[in-house]
């Protein structure tokens, strides 16, 4: 027995590497680009920590190419589910028992696993699966991951620390122990590092879990699943089932066990689940935790006295990065009059100098779209603007989905505030800019505040003190990340604590403690030394 308390430091953020020409780094991720082009893995499930191959195979290509085959993946039925569940539920105990250090060690190990060894793998299966560039992928497959594993380490110790007070006649001591059956992990796309954590959070508190991991984002979740086996995860702890959403959701929320879901993805998908486990809540065993971060309409909004320069740059990485296929991702601006002209020659020149095309080509800014139903949603937001007298297309505007999924980054002015595009969550490379008349700051920022049911991210550009004072205050519930003079998106874990509220999610802040406390279900225990043993009050006579 060692009666030693271990708590675990706080982690530096995971440093972005460069991959200028010659660099290591640049070497070992064109050869693993190579391999990976050509390798074609066939992905089965991992139930209880072992491979089950259902033959029901689907193809996993890339959003660059979509004729080049990466992989084939074995889909799970309502069978594999069933069997998830109890491997899930069978490896629940053990794993509760374990103390918080032995587990945070195996994430750890993961942690230092991709940071040294397995790096370039995990890049390039995020490059050529889900089409991000190589800075893309290594903030999020590489620096987000690994930061999530090493920081939430370290915020669950600081949980774990945080006890009540001792009385004088008791001892009180809070547990934190993991929620009462599993939790289901539904996993979105455009992050490895947003798959990664819905699982971490849960499972680093003791949980259990059954992951439902994008099918246009398996490729990276397949390579995780085995980095986090390689670092020592238990079997049964994470069991991997690629399947379609709505077959496998309806035996996960129809289990008694269900104990609660973490979710990162569109709206529509998370009030579905929502509804589902509200439609059988009488089955449940304990209420399930819901935990869903979803969509956005995030804004940058301009003061007059924005720097101009620090203003473009951060709409054209905001809005056209990743193909604007973050939830964080700028998609509409406010800018003054007075600035227009300047900011518009920038944003104009900026898109059409961009270099769109294959992720193997390192020099390419923009890449492909995640698939073809997101091009032609892309595509039909743009024809609406094209027919409207109430918008101009001022740059791109025009895609090619021949080869791959190609969208060329778009600006758009709205003449009409409430024009679509200055509504609905897009998720592509489309910006819409509203410009105002610098005397009505006020009520534009009312404006903004009321146009979109979202509340995730937003910019406020200004070098006038009061103006952003001003506006934190107006925009107040209009974002849950909030950012002065920088781009809405590349929040990092530990300094930024990711999500929104409104129609954006339930808030719970990923990369912070207060995330992986919705994983648990504190228990109090009071030990009384001296037990009363009267029943009367010392002042009853009788
Ligand atoms: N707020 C955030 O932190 C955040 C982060 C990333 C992405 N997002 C949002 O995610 C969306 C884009 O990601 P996406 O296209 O992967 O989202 P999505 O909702 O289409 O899919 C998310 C996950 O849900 C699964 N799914 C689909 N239908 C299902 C069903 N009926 N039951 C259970 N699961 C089902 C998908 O297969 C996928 O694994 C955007 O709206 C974006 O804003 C939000
Ligand atoms: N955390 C990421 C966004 C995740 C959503 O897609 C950012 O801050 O850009």
């Amino acid at each position: 027995m060692n009666n030693a308390l271990y708590s675990f430091s706080q982690p530096c953020n995971e440093p972005v590497l460069g991959y200028l020409p010659g660099s290591p780094e640049r070497a070992a991720l064109e050869a693993e680009l190579e391999r990976q082009s050509s390798l074609q893995p066939e992905i089965p499930l991992i139930i209880g920590g072992r491979p089950v191959r259902t033959g029901r195979l689907g193809k996993v290509t890339m959003p660059c190419d979509h004729g080049h085959l990466l992989a084939t993946v074995h889909r799970a039925g309502a069978t594999e589910v069933r069997q998830a569940i109890d491997a899930a539920l069978a490896a629940r105990e053990d794993w509760l028992n374990l103390s918080y250090h032995e587990r945070g060690a195996i994430f750890l190990k993961a942690a230092e696993l991709i940071s040294k060894r397995y790096r370039a793998l995990l890049n390039a299966a995020t490059m050529l699966g889900q089409g991000k560039n190589a800075f893309q992928a290594e903030i999020d497959a590489a620096c987000e991951v690994i930061d999530y594993l090493r920081f939430n380490v370290h915020f669950a110790s600081r949980i774990y620390a945080d006890q009540p007070l001792m009385g004088s006649d008791s001892i009180n001591r809070m547990e934190y122990r993991p929620l009462e059956g599993f939790v289901f992990a539904v996993t979105p796309f455009n992050f490895t590092a947003i798959a990664l954590n819905l699982n971490l959070a849960p499972v680093l508190m003791g949980n259990v879990t059954i992951w439902k991991p994008a099918s246009t984002a398996v490729l990276s979740s397949y390579y995780l699943m085995k980095v986090l086996q390689e670092a020592g995860l238990p079997d049964g702890v994470i069991n991997f089932l690629p399947a379609s959403g709505a077959e496998l959701t309806e035996t996960v929320l129809d289990d008694p066990n269900l104990a609660g879901i973490h979710f990162t993805g569109s709206n529509g998908v998370f009030n579905a689940l929502w509804r589902g486990v509200a439609n059988r809540l009488d089955r449940y065993r304990s209420y399930p935790r819901l935990v869903g971060e979803t969509g956005g309409k995030d804004f940058v909004f301009a003061h007059a006295s924005a720097d101009i320069a620090a203003l473009s740059t951060g709409i054209l990485r905001g809005a056209f990065e990743y193909q604007g296929q973050k939830c964080s991702a700028a998609s509409r601006a406010y800018i003054p009059r007075s600035l227009w002209p300047e900011v518009r020659q920038r944003l104009v020149e900026g898109i059409q100098s961009m270099k769109m095309g294959d992720v193997r080509d390192l020099d390419c800014f923009v890449n492909a779209v995640i698939d073809r139903k997101s091009f032609e949603s892309i595509q039909g937001y743009v024809e609406k603007a094209k027919a409207s007298p109430d918008a101009k297309i001022l740059a791109g505007g025009e895609g090619d989905a021949s080869t791959g999924y190609f969208f060329r980054p778009t600006l758009i002015e709205a003449l009409d505030p409430r024009f679509v595009t200055m509504e609905e969550e897009i998720f592509g490379p489309v910006m819409t800019v509203y410009v105002y008349e610098d005397e009505r700051f006020e009520e534009t920022l009312h404006l903004c505040d009321r146009t979109s049911p979202y509340a995730l991210t937003g910019a406020v550009f200004a070098q006038d003190r009061y103006a952003f004072v001003q506006a934190c205050r107006t925009l107040r519930y209009a974002a849950g990340n909030f950012y002065l003079n920088d781009k809405p998106t590349g929040a990092m874990v530990g300094l930024q604590p990711f999500g929104g509220a409104r129609g954006s999610g339930t808030n719970d802040k990923a990369g912070s403690g207060l995330n992986l406390l919705r994983w648990v279900s504190p228990r109090t225990v009071k030990e009384t030394l001296l037990p009363a043993t009267d029943w009367r009050y010392p002042y009853m006579t009788r």
